[in-house]
């Protein structure tokens, strides 16, 4: 299964509220689709460490002290795909810059494009931005690659302890 990661960097709009950094990816895997930024660990790195490395590399932002907020398996054809390692964080440096994989986005968090993202998100990102942990199970059918799979059922838990290590 690849292992992978998204973060969810939050701030105050000022306003009693929160915007999300939200990306819209140029290349890949849900290309043209909004999502946090994240992808693949390398070798030998470390699921945090792997979210910290992609969100510099894809919109040049240095986060920190990132909170786990979800564990989410994605089955395609009934076998194990992707395992994805979700973060949120309000510790970040710099100012969030377009690259050749993402164009960045602070978005309202009531107002994130649901209808513009993976299939999954609507079920699981709403309350991963306001504050609660998920483990999830998301099935897909009909064959490679997952972004043109059709979303079929999936299972959630909420409140889950996700500890910090990774
Ligand atoms: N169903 C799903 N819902 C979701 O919200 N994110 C998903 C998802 N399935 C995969 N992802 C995320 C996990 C990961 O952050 C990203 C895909 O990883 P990558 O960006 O590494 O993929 P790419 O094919 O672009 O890889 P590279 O070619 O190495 O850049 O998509």
């Amino acid at each position: 299964m690849i292992e992978t990661t998204l973060c969810f960097p939050l701030r105050d709009d000022g306003d009693d509220a929160d915007d999300v950094l939200l990306i819209e990816k140029r290349r890949g895997l849900g290309e043209g689709w909004y999502n946090g930024p994240g992808g693949k660990l390398e070798s030998g790195e470390t699921p945090r460490d792997c979210a910290v490395r992609e969100t510099r590399e894809e919109v040049g932002l240095d986060v920190r002290d990132l909170e786990k907020a979800g564990e989410l398996t994605f089955l395609l054809d009934g076998e194990g795909h992707t395992f994805c390692h979700v973060y949120r964080t309000r510790s970040f440096e710099g100012e969030p810059t377009s690259s050749e994989e993402a164009h960045p986005e602070w978005v309202p968090v009531d107002d994130v494009p649901y209808d513009r993202m993976w299939d999954d998100d609507h079920l699981w990102l709403p309350g991963v931005l306001a504050g609660n942990t998920v483990a999830g199970e998301f099935r897909f059918e009909g064959g490679k690659p997952l972004d043109e799979a059709a979303f079929v059922d999936h299972d959630l838990e909420w409140g889950v302890s996700l500890g910090n290590e990774n």
